[in-house]
């Protein structure tokens, strides 16, 4: 796998375990490469419903959920949010997260805006303690690996066991194999990561069918957009629960729309 470099953080000081996100240090954490003009907070808690609202971005929305990325460094966390918010690919060097970063996206989903407000984290390991204090007020996680790097999919069980631990247990979590594009240099076969998703062993309401996993490509946008659609659907459904509504099933919508996705249910 050719991979740039990951370069040193220009410094920074990282907020202990125990610092509570705030909008002071998120703009200090803030990655360089990613700047998000009126990016806005949500406040923690459960998910923001009822009458509609207009966020700090001027879009209105009826319910807002807040969504993590994560995996390790490198996989491509910052380039699939990139993708899903402006449609472009961040090519060239490297530029590693330091802390944490957030970007706002309202999707109408069946007639209902819904804001995500989506976490990019650092995936090194340095920056660990940071993610720690933003799990518990997730509401969805997305776990990334990468199918050229094999460590990168070797630690997703690490990863599953800190979600266990910080993560709410009714957390929304799905597994995506990332640079789907880069077929050469493939490492991490398909069926690898559905297997890992059959049986993978996290706090998820999702578990009994094993996790949600897909392949994506922040490079071509392979999908990128489903991920989050599908996200945004069962956050939704979870939280309207209206009675006449058809039952929104997460696995079997992401085997039907995505693309090379034949998985998921053990
Ligand atoms: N071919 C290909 N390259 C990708 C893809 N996604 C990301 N990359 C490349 O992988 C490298 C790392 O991408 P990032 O999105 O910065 O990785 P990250 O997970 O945010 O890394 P950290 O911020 O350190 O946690 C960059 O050089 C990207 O251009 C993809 O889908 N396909
Ligand atoms: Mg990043």
């Amino acid at each position: 796998m050719s991979r740039k470099k990951t370069p040193k953080s220009k410094g920074g000081s990282v907020p202990a375990a125990s610092t509570l996100p705030t909008a002071a240090n998120r703009s200090r954490l803030a990655h360089p490469r990613t700047p998000c003009p009126g990016s806005e907070a949500l406040p923690n808690g459960p998910p923001q419903s009822g009458r509609p609202s207009l966020g700090g971005t001027g879009d209105f929305y009826d319910v807002a959920f807040k969504v993590m990325l994560v995996g390790d460094s490198g996989v491509g966390k910052t380039c699939l949010l990139v993708r899903f918010k402006d449609g472009a690919f961040l090519a060239g060097t490297f530029i590693s997260t330091v802390g944490i970063d957030f970007r706002n996206k309202v999707l109408d989903v069946d007639g209902m805006k819904v804001k995500l407000q989506i976490w990019d984290t650092a995936g090194q390991e340095r920056f660990r303690s940071v993610t720690h204090a933003y799990y518990r007020d997730a509401h969805a996680l997305l776990l990334l690996y990468d199918i050229t790097n094999k460590d990168s999919f070797d630690n997703i069980q690490a990863w599953l066991t800190e979600i266990q631990e910080y993560a709410q247990r009714d957390v929304v979590l799905m597994l995506l194999g990332n640079k789907v594009d880069s077929t050469q240099e493939r490492v991490v076969k398909r069926e690898d990561g559905e297997k890992l998703a059959k049986h993978a062993t996290a706090s998820s309401s999702l578990q009994e069918y094993g996790l949600p996993f897909m392949e994506t490509s922040a490079k071509t946008g392979l999908n990128v957009d489903l991920a989050f659609t599908a996200i945004a659907k069962e956050l939704k459904q979870r939280s309207t629960k209206a009675p006449n509504e058809p039952h929104f099933r997460l696995h079997d919508y992401i085997k039907r729309e995505g693309q090379g996705v034949s998985c998921c249910r053990p």
